[in-house]
């Protein structure tokens, strides 16, 4: 299997080293606009392999998309990070373009690749490359859920001093203030969470997984990277290895949720072909309401980036 990642910055290159470290993908390239960064990353990541042994092949190149050529899955990180003081939103005009032109040299070169979008805005950037790349959804899609859902399942382990394995939840809606956690469909063990966390806390933990990204945002001076990576190469792995995981991923909702042509976190089944299936789930009214006001600011930003590229 073949797995090219563009953008060799935080969140690429820690991809491409999950990827390697556990042997996702026998063959990884790094793809990244600065000269020398993605060929040093990975030789970096190659050099470490005798180390922590294994024997994935990680190598780099400065946009040189022959050598992506016949990828099986292409995971895409290129774009500006938000700085402290910024929204997400903020990055639309210059990652919309850099997501655009990185599409299409990716499906001119893997016209088969399944395309997994982790720049930001994810939701709108999750539409730009569907619509750049011109094929069904089930083959290009974005990472937010799993980084959410990871953050809240950490905040709970954390507030209930249990291992995170045990937390399973869902997350839906788009990637931002918005998002919708479910704690209906929150389990420890098996173990509804309302049953062992009061409603104050659990909100608590609710409201911060919401503002999870920026939490690390004003800690470090840019967005975070080692759980981002892990999440993207976590999607990589269940198609690659045909896993059929259930994981919620940012895709055009086509009349699920009685929601068309908006780009939003739902959970899918994850396999070979890429989405194998949309899962919708039955919200309650409260549940619908939430997912409606993130529908309405996704669609706002979407109409954004419409404008734009009808202006440009
Ligand atoms: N979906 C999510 O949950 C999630 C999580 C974390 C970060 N992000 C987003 O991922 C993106 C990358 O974040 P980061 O921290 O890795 O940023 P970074 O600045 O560390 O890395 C971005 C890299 O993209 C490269 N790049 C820019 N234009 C390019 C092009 N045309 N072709 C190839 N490479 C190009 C840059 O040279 C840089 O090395 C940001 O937009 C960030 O907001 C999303
Ligand atoms: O917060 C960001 O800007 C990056 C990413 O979307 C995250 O949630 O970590």
């Amino acid at each position: 299997m073949k797995v090219t990642v563009v953008g060799a910055g935080n969140v690429g290159a820690t991809c491409a080293d999950v990827l390697a470290t556990r042997e996702i993908a026998n063959e990884i390239v790094l793809v990244d606009i600065k000269e020398g960064v993605a060929q040093g990353k990975a030789l970096d990541i190659w050099q470490k392999a005798p180390i922590l042994g294994y024997d994935s092949r990680t190598v780099g190149v400065t946009s040189d998309y022959a050598r992506t050529a016949g990828s099986d899955v292409v995971v895409i990180t290129s774009g500006l990070p938000r700085k402290p003081g910024m929204t997400r939103d903020d990055l639309i005009s210059v990652n919309a373009g850099i997501v655009k032109s990185v599409t299409e040299q990716v499906v001119a070169h893997s016209p088969n690749a399944i395309i997994i979008i982790v720049s930001n805005p994810l939701d709108v950037m999750t539409y730009q490359a569907h619509l750049t790349a011109k094929l069904p959804r089930e083959k290009v899609f974005g990472m937010a859920g799993i980084l959410d859902t990871a953050r809240y399942r950490a905040f709970l382990a954390e507030a209930l001093n249990v291992s995170p394995k045990d937390i399973q939840a869902v997350l839906m809606g788009g990637h931002g203030d918005t998002m919708v956690p479910l704690p209906r469909y929150t389990t420890v063990g098996g173990i509804p969470v309302t049953e062992l966390i009061g409603k104050a806390e659990l909100d608590a933990i609710v409201e911060r997984t919401k503002n999870g990204g920026g939490e690390l945002v004003k800690l470090m001076g840019t967005s975070a990277w080692y759980a981002p990576g892990a999440a993207a190469a976590q999607m990589v792995e269940a198609i690659v290895r045909d896993q059929r995981r259930v994981f919620p991923v940012c895709l055009e909702l086509q009349g699920e949720y009685g929601i068309n042509g908006v780009y939003l976190g739902t959970p899918v089944i994850l396999g070979k072909n890429g989405v194998e299936r949309v899962i919708e789930l039955q919200l309650n009214d409260d549940e619908k309401a939430l997912l409606e006001t993130s529908r309405g600011h996704v669609k706002e930003v979407m109409e954004a980036l419409d404008k734009m590229t009808a202006v440009a």
